[in-house]
């Protein structure tokens, strides 16, 4: 499976934030978004999640026979970096109610519990209120509902920032332990956390995305030359 975009373009009002936008996404593969505060990862994310409405284009999910169709609701998910969700309710008393929304699509093999003891969160965390979690712990239970949902297509928009290391490695193992069965996309400002958890680098560029060749990654001046290139766009 791929994930396609094929010329999206985004202005709020005169500012012409993406311009005709193509490019493929791979199945298997992590992908880290990186870009300018203000470059439009988020916008970016945003349209791919249907939150906002690009201005021209659309993004695709190309099958394994070569058929296009839209992203549905079910195709993907979003990590914000600051996680919304329900304080009033427990984690599993959460996770529960988005178990059973999801009844056609969970692995039936598996218990609620199993994908706690998964995203390691303590038992008696479990049946505490989300408004008392921790920033990590939101984090862990919205990573538990991609784990469930298992969605194609995965965004990510800055999940580690503000993690511990301990929390951080976790969902960094969690990540590439799914990453066969997903297009995941991951935005950060962490150039080493690109290099180490991603296997693609991509910039966003003066409202284009470029992907960074394999070689460069090599290089040992990579980070000034990622600079340079960031460094380009508040140059235009
Ligand atoms: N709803 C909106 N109305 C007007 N301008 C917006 C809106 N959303 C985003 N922008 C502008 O679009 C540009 C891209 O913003 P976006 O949040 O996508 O960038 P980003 O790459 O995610 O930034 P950061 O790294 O700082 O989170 C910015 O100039 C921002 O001010």
């Amino acid at each position: 499976m791929k994930l396609k975009l094929i010329s999206i373009t985004k202005n709020f009002g005169e500012k012409r934030v993406l311009k005709n936008i193509d490019f493929e996404f791979d199945q298997g593969k992590i992908y880290a978004l990186l870009g300018r505060n203000g470059a439009g990862k988020t916008t970016l994310f945003n349209i791919v999640a249907k939150e906002l409405e690009q201005d021209e284009g659309m993004s695709l999910l190309i099958e394994e026979d070569g058929s296009e169709r839209e992203l549905s609701t079910e195709d993907y998910s979003y990590m914000y970096s600051t996680p919304i969700l329900p304080g009033f309710l427990t984690g599993y008393e959460f996770i529960k109610f988005f178990w059973d929304i999801n009844e056609q699509r969970v692995d039936s093999t598996k218990t609620i519990d199993d994908y706690f003891d998964m995203i390691q969160l303590d038992e008696a965390d479990r049946h505490r209120l989300v408004k008392g979690y921790s920033h990590g712990m939101k984090n862990k239970l919205q990573m538990m509902m991609f784990l469930i949902a298992s969605p194609m297509v995965i965004l990510m928009d800055e999940p580690l920032t503000s993690l511990d290391v301990v929390v951080a490695s976790e969902i960094k193992n969690l990540i590439r332990s799914i990453r066969s069965d997903h297009i995941i996309l991951f935005s950060t400002h962490m150039l080493q956390l690109a290099m180490d958890l991603c296997d693609e680098i991509v910039v966003l560029h003066n409202g284009a995305l470029r992907l960074i060749d394999h070689e460069m990654l090599k290089d040992p001046n990579f980070e000034a030359e990622v600079v340079d290139i960031l460094r380009e766009v508040e140059d235009v």
